[in-house]
């Protein structure tokens, strides 16, 4: 079964590149080939101009990383959670007072004052955040994010939003963001494509893709009542 044809898409350093469009259209498909959690069965997927089949798997996923949908947390408290990308990477993993673990809060919103905290005990947001956090530790130069909102209220949306932003300028990330909140996608998106039926089929600045859909199909996607509301 062919899940996606003709995607041409490029994700660059600095920028956040949102993907919308209906449901079973490839979205989480095309996130899964980004770090060979799927292989395509044509076609080339490059990391700065290397074919990603060329990379191991698992180094290739600390360049690449993953924030799925549901956030996934280990057993053990915060700091332990947010130590574990060092360990995995042969660093010595930093104390609660190093640096770089504090900027990671900072930026992810996440209070320093949590770090002893039970990771399963934080709400979904929080958990959220920590995910956020987690890969970001890993130095990844690309970040994939499935949906990472679906489950949040608009207050906790923004400020997860508002932390995305300032790591992807601060450390110069390649961010593909794939939602179905299209406020967030209008208000977050560099760069916005529009993915059905397995084709990218419009791509462009979110505010003449909302302004001027060229396709009915993208038109009626924009101004369905049951899409949260831009
Ligand atoms: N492991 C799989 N085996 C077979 N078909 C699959 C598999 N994963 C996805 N598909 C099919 O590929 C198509 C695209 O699915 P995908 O999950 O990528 O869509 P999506 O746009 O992310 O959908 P949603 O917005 O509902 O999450 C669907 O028809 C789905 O049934």
């Amino acid at each position: 079964m062919t899940v996606l044809r003709d995607v041409d898409l490029t994700l660059v350093a600095g920028q956040i590149t949102v993907i919308i469009g209906p449901s079973g259209g490839g979205k989480s498909t095309l996130v899964r080939l980004l770090n060979r959690l799927e292989e395509p069965s044509s076609g080339e997927i490059l990391l700065n101009g290397r074919n990603i089949r060329l990379h191991d798997p698992l180094q290739l996923r600390r360049k690449v990383a993953l924030v799925a949908q549901k956030p996934f947390v280990f057993n053990g408290s915060v700091l332990d959670n947010l130590q574990r990308p060092f360990i995995f990477q042969g660093d010595k993993p930093p104390a609660a007072e190093d640096s770089r673990l504090l900027e990671l809060l900072a930026l992810c919103q996440l209070s320093a004052e949590w770090l002893q905290r039970d990771a399963r005990s934080l709400s979904v947001g929080q958990q959220q955040r920590l995910c956020l956090a987690r890969s970001l530790a890993m130095g990844p130069e690309v970040l994939l994010l499935d949906e990472p909102t679906s489950a949040l209220d608009r207050p906790t949306v923004n400020s997860l939003a508002s932390s995305l932003r300032k790591a992807c300028r601060k450390w110069q990330l390649a961010v593909l963001l794939v939602t179905h909140d299209l406020h967030l996608a209008k208000t977050i998106a560099d760069h916005l494509a529009y993915l059905e039926d397995g084709c990218i089929s419009e791509q462009g600045l979110p505010d003449e893709l909302f302004a001027r859909p060229r396709s009915n199909a993208l038109q009626c996607f924009l101004s369905e009542p049951s899409k949260k509301q831009v």
